[in-house]
């Protein structure tokens, strides 16, 4: 009896072992449900039953502060890493801009996806921004990161009169305080914006050179516990490596100097000629990083480098290069906050 040529190599059906049935811990937030949709989606595709659990972290709770007032990202994956713990969950997916820069023991960063546009967009009432705004108008934001480049921004455009007051809250109610006319303009992804269709409500993006982004924006991160190598294999297929060398030098920036949201700090790698399509190819990389005072007492500063990269070890060593390239001119390295 011959088998169709196609079959030829695939294992019998019963000794296949079946896709593992997963279960992905998510905040109910409309982005991370949306991110979450997303990773489930992939993993259904490649046979896998999928099933979401929805939890409210205190960082969705507590919206009366800015972030660096409250203790910081790991507000967000807290409650998201206790279900990991207790079985409750298999995986946990995570805007990686979110994710701290030390993962708790046990823990590991199991898969980073494709990134989606990392810059920060200005989104505001009215269009011909800024020229268009009026005398002491206020843009809201309460990233220091932002701020910091913000204010720059709008001090090379001869717009000093212009002040920046903090906004927080999840994507829809920044757009709600926005349309409700608290601000002239905001300050937000363009991957986030662009992911819940509301990309249209971009006036304009800022390019790397104006503000740089975070960390890790616009990228999706799986944290698993770090004994399920089930799931790190079940994942491995949606890995995009470029992607994930780029981010692992940009938290390297963060993590040499102590970062979190309580710093203006912000690190963007990206691939000097063509992307490496997989680990072990060398390619060039460029790291950019801009650091500033908290306070806004001082100039920002800004550093480059560039290097080989071929595996993450590398990646991070060109992170710590441009984050010491930043020490050098005086930023100081972050006591921990937690
Ligand atoms: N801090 C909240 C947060 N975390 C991730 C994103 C956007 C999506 C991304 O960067 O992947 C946002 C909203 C924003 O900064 O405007």
């Amino acid at each position: 009896m011959s088998a169709p040529a196609s079959s030829a190599c695939a294992e019998p059906a019963a000794t296949r072992p079946a896709p593992l049935p997963l279960i992905i811990a998510t905040r109910e937030s409309r982005l991370a449900l949306w991110q979450a949709e997303h990773v489930r989606a992939r993993l259904q595709q490649r046979g896998h039953p999928v099933q979401l659990l929805g939890m409210t972290t205190r960082g969705d709770q507590i919206l009366d502060r800015a972030l660096s007032q409250v203790g910081g990202k790991g507000l967000f994956v807290k409650e998201l890493e206790v279900a990991l713990e207790q079985g409750r969950a298999d995986l946990a997916v995570h805007s990686l801009k979110d994710v701290p820069m030390e993962l708790p023991a046990g823990f590991a960063l199991a898969c980073v996806l494709e990134r989606e546009d990392p810059r920060d967009a200005w989104v505001s009432a009215v269009a011909g921004e800024p020229a268009a705004l009026p005398t002491g108008a206020v843009v809201g934001t309460s990233s220091l990161r932002r701020m910091a480049q913000l204010r720059a921004w709008l001090d090379r455009l001869g717009r000093d009169d212009v002040r920046i007051e903090p906004l927080r809250g999840n994507l829809d109610t920044r757009l709600r305080k926005l349309d409700e006319g608290q601000f002239h303009a905001i300050v937000l992804a363009a991957a986030g914006l662009r992911r819940l269709g509301l990309g249209e409500r971009i006036r304009r993006v800022f390019e790397p050179h104006e503000m740089l982004p975070a960390a890790g924006q616009g990228a999706l991160g799986i944290e698993i516990r770090a004994e399920r190598t089930d799931v790190a294999l079940a994942l491995a297929p949606l890995a995009h490596w470029a992607t994930w060398a780029a981010v692992a030098a940009e938290r390297a920036v963060s993590r040499a100097l102590g970062g979190s949201c309580t710093v203006p700090l912000a690190a963007h790698a990206t691939w000097v000629g063509p992307a490496p399509g997989e680990a072990g190819q060398p390619a060039g990389m460029r790291v950019q990083a801009v650091w500033a005072e908290a306070d806004g007492s001082a100039a920002l500063l800004h550093a480059q480098v560039e290097g080989m990269v071929a595996d993450l070890v590398a990646a991070e060593r060109l992170g710590q290069q441009a984050a010491h390239a930043l020490i050098a001119q005086g930023a100081r390295v972050a006591r921990p906050t937690v």
